[in-house]
């Protein structure tokens, strides 16, 4: 699974190898949106992770380790804890110049609503990771003039996700218990989660953030290796896929280590967003270790 998506970094690496993601997520009503993308992205092993939106006081006390400025990107991650219906002009402005500037885009939450108004007509695919839960992608479909039923099983969401990926020439991350992951060109793959602990405010907002070091990984190494940073849909399907199994891994070893391995084998315990960030290296590790 982790083939390819991740690497354990050599020598030859730098930050810029190693893939910069930039986060431009939050708002005054949402910060913690922005932290829990920052800690996703950080946490998952980026380079560096560069934080351009509103919540820099924020994003900063949780990880001084963040650059909040402007500069080179590998993939971008937008929209968790934003709301379209107060947003600004000079705010869609801004989504509107990262989902045209080539690079991998992970669109989460609030920006999702661009997607169809971009792409409806568009030619072609675009190097966009859309990440709605049921809702969202019910919304996204009713945009996009498809029928915004929420499936009752999981063939249905297969089919679904796959669908919308066609319709809109884009990646879909469907979440759930199930994750369904679909691409443009009719690849699907599906990611079941190891605990539903992980149903609890804020673990989408780092999966976000997971996606996009991921991603941003993956472009920065192939930009080395063949001097195009260009990630088609069955690549962007692939860390997808990778993150999602991340993400699952980190919250079900964050569960397990909060209920302490209980003598009387209690196996799992509640887990936090920040938990499931602070989870994700030994996801990484685990991952790599099978690679
Ligand atoms: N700490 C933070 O700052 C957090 C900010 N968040 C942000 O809060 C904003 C609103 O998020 P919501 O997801 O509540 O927005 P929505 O407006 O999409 O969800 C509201 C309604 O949708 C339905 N819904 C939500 N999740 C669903 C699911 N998985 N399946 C079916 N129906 C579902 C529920 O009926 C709910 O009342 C987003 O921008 C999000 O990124 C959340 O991520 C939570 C944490
Ligand atoms: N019952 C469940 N079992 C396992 N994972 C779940 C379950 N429900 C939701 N998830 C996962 O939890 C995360 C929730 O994301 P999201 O709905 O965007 O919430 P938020 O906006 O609060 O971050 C997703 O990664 C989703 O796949």
């Amino acid at each position: 699974m982790a083939g390819g998506t991740l690497h354990r970094p050599d020598g030859t690496d730098d930050k810029y190898t190693r893939g910069v993601v930039g986060v431009h997520t939050g708002s005054d009503a949402y910060p913690g949106a922005a932290v829990l993308g920052v800690s996703g992205a950080a946490r998952t092993g980026a380079g560096m992770v560069r934080y351009t939106g509103p919540a820099r006081d924020a994003v900063l006390r949780q990880r001084p380790e963040t650059v909040a400025a402007e500069g080179r990107v590998q993939a971008w991650v937008i929209g968790s804890g934003t709301d379209p219906s107060s947003r600004s002009d000079a705010e869609t402005d801004t989504l509107r110049g990262i989902l045209s500037g080539g690079l991998p885009v992970v669109v989460d939450a609030g920006a999702l609503d661009l997607v169809p108004v971009l792409r409806s007509g568009a030619a072609g695919e675009a190097p966009w990771i859309v990440t709605p839960h049921a809702r969202e992608l019910a919304r996204l479909r009713t945009a996009a003039g498809l029928d915004p039923a929420i499936p009752a099983d999981l063939a249905g969401r297969i089919a679904q996700a796959t669908e919308t990926a066609a319709a809109l020439g884009v990646v879909v991350l469907s979440k759930g218990a199930d994750t369904v992951v679909a691409e443009p060109g009719g690849m699907a793959v599906t990611v079941a989660a190891p605990t539903s602990w992980l149903a609890s405010a804020g673990t989408g907002d780092v999966l976000a953030g997971c996606l996009g070091a991921v991603t941003a990984g993956v472009a920065g190494r192939r930009g080395r290796a063949t001097g195009s940073e260009h990630l088609d849909g069955a690549r962007l399907l692939a860390c997808a896929a990778t993150a999602a199994w991340l993400h699952g891994h980190a919250g079900a070893a964050a569960s397990a280590r909060l209920a302490g391995h209980a003598a009387d084998g209690a196996p799992d315990a509640p887990i936090l967003a920040l938990d499931v960030a602070d989870a994700l290296p030994w996801a990484v590790a685990r991952a790599l270790a099978a690679v």
